[in-house]
């Protein structure tokens, strides 16, 4: 979607700096030890090369201007209030988009019964025919950009317009790919409710139970047209931000193991975490829809939206989903519903807000490709992103924004929280802005890390199984036991342990290159010591194990025969003269993949820093 973060970048080790962004707010950024960046990098705009996408420079624009699925006049008037702001304009001039469909707001009248005496609910849903013949209509409009093999925007209405979105863009990626799309849904609420447990009998609470076959219906005009290559299947369905979950809906989630993320797990484990989970969930081979309803932000950013509900997705939060899902590749179709903008509470700058929040989502990213059009510059990239991310400049900016006063933004950070005062109106209200943890991937090539893991363990455990065995010999010989028995003994037991660290942090997926090279740099010096030891008692100057193995047991001739103590006790020492030789060349090996370790980790870390 949006270009990358301008100012999420910052030298390892800095201290939590804020910072602002193009579109005004401030991000806290604390420098994490494992956070390493080239100061060089320039930024990340525009070279994500599409997976999906056969014409990723085409964009096809779906306004819907249609309100039915919900009871609130207003949100109809959202696509021509976001292009009014220079949304689409955006798009083309800046990002460079060839934009098509765009000329038209539709209202689709032809499809919406003259009153509502003529579309009567049914199973409880308010306005059927309406909504299930507008779906429809998008359904077929979506798809037809889709099966171009280029994104689509669609701009709601409310979020019952999924319905055909989705079922569009779904067909059109089975059709041309084979493939079935995910879904990754932005909300409050989760929008699954099948007409009978509708609370409200709004459909734009219900449009996952028709898109999944939760809800079935065989009558056309009331759903009963979607057919089986439009559903969405519920396991590829991921929800981010949901705060509002009624109860049935819950037990459906539950019960299909569906994937959400709520705002408790992005407080938990910050935004970055989730959308890496989110997307791993998804898998790398699969087009993606991202169906963003503007009520997921918390109402100070969104305040004009139909079903608000507090304690939501900072404005940065959402920028961050709408990135990081575009950086992958992967998107096919984006939706952002539910901005209503002739709901405005508190304050008449609510709509503006509303909307300058929607641009700020969108537009998309700059396209991915060769095109030298599109290889803009950093300075380029950034005038755009600034650009695109000011769509509602032709409002009056006269308000008190919080964060782009220098007096709030350039408050100090308290421990990498950021509390900021809003005061809007007469009322005061603390907005806390939440830390994103950022992760690094360190990408470590498996089989060898396997490899390795297997060689070590298997080194360790014959040297601490032939020294043990003469420990215990001497033993039985009352015979004094050389330190170096027990000492290798112990360094090959660290290794044993060191494997098992390496392996629990791999479970963990926080193998970080520093920790195997610390550990693997003092394994190696204490191997080291090991092995010399050993090398001097196989070949040292005086009375060696080797030159008397070679005259006793390997140079011995005749070779001792038959039964009798004299061929027993030199099968005997020729057994301890070939084990003195396994745990010489396992010694080595190990050290030498040791060695190896340290260089794999160091090249691992290089690569991915
Ligand atoms: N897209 C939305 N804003 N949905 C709100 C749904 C609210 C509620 N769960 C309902 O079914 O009526």
């Amino acid at each position: 979607m949006s270009p990358s973060v301008l100012d999420d970048r910052a030298p390892a080790g800095a201290a939590p700096a804020t910072t602002k962004t193009a579109n005004g707010n401030g991000t806290s950024a604390p420098a994490p030890a494992t956070y390493t960046v080239d100061s060089n990098t320039p930024l990340n705009t525009s070279m994500t090369p599409s997976k999906f996408l056969s014409h990723p420079h085409d964009l096809g624009i779906v306004a819907v201007g249609f309100a039915g699925g919900q009871g609130k006049a207003g949100v109809d008037a959202a696509p021509s209030a976001l292009i009014e702001a220079g949304l689409l304009a955006s798009l083309h001039d800046d990002l460079g988009y060839n934009l098509h469909g765009h000329d038209a707001v539709h209202n689709y009248s032809d499809l919406i019964p003259a009153s509502p005496e003529l579309d009567p609910p049914y199973r409880g849903m308010k306005n059927p025919r309406a909504v299930s013949a507008v779906t429809r209509r998008i359904a077929e409009q979506v798809y037809s950009h889709a099966r171009e093999g280029r994104m689509v925007l669609t701009l709601g209405g409310d979020h019952s317009i999924a319905i055909g979105t989705i079922a569009g863009s779904a067909q059109a990626v089975k059709e041309r790919l084979g493939k079935e799309i995910a879904v990754i849904w932005v909300d409050a609420h989760a929008d699954i409710n099948t007409p009978e447990s509708s609370p409200s009998g709004n459909i734009h609470g219900m449009p996952l139970a028709f898109l999944t076959g939760l809800a079935k219906e065989d009558k056309e005009e009331f759903f009963g047209w979607i057919k089986e290559e439009q559903r969405l299947n519920i396991k590829k369905l991921v929800y981010i931000g949901l705060r509002d979950v009624d109860p049935v809906e819950k037990r459906i989630l539950r019960e299909n193991g569906v994937k959400a993320f709520s705002m408790f797990d992005v407080d938990r484990y910050g935004i970055g975490r989730v959308m890496e989970m989110a997307l791993a969930h998804i898998g790398a081979d699969t087009p993606i829809h991202l169906s963003f309803d503007v009520d997921a932000l918390d109402p100070m950013w969104a305040p004009s939206t139909g079903t608000p509900v507090r304690g939501g997705l900072t404005l940065r939060e959402g920028d961050y989903i709408c990135e990081s899902v575009h950086l992958t590749g992967q998107l096919v179709a984006v939706d952002l519903v539910e901005v209503n903008p002739k709901l405005a509470p508190e304050t008449d700058l609510g709509a503006h807000e509303t909307i300058r929040t929607g641009c700020s989502l969108l537009p998309p990213a700059v396209p991915p490709d060769g095109d030298p059009k599109h290889n803009v510059n950093v300075q380029d990239s950034k005038q755009a992103w600034e650009q695109s991310h000011d769509c509602g400049r032709t409002f009056s900016n006269e308000h008190h924004d919080p964060l782009t006063d220098p007096a709030v933004a350039d408050a100090a950070v308290p421990a990498g929280i950021m509390a900021s005062t809003v005061t809007s109106g007469s009322s005061s209200l603390v907005y806390e802005r939440r830390v994103v943890e950022r992760v690094h991937r360190y990408h470590w090539p498996a089989i060898q890390l396997n490899f390795w893991m297997l060689i070590m363990l298997a080194a360790s455990c014959l040297i601490i199984g032939v020294f043990a065995t003469f420990v215990e010999t001497l033993h039985v010989l009352e015979q004094p036991i050389p330190w170096y028995y027990p000492y290798y003994i112990t360094v090959a037991c660290l290794t044993i342990a060191f494997i098992f660290l390496l392996l629990w942090l791999i479970f963990q997926r926080r193998l970080l290159p520093s920790i195997v090279m610390v550990g693997a740099f003092i394994i190696f010096v204490m191997w080291l010591v090991g092995l010399v030891v050993i090398s001097i008692q196989l070949w040292g100057p005086r009375n060696s194990i080797s030159s008397r193995c070679n005259i006793y047991v390997f140079g011995r001739d005749p070779k001792p025969k038959g039964e009798s103590d004299v061929t027993r006790s030199w099968l005997q020492q020729k057994s301890v003269c070939q084990s003195w030789q396994a745990v010489f060349a396992f010694g080595l090996i190990g050290q030498i993949f040791l060695f190896w370790i340290m260089v794999m980790a160091y090249s691992v870390f290089v690569d991915d820093a």
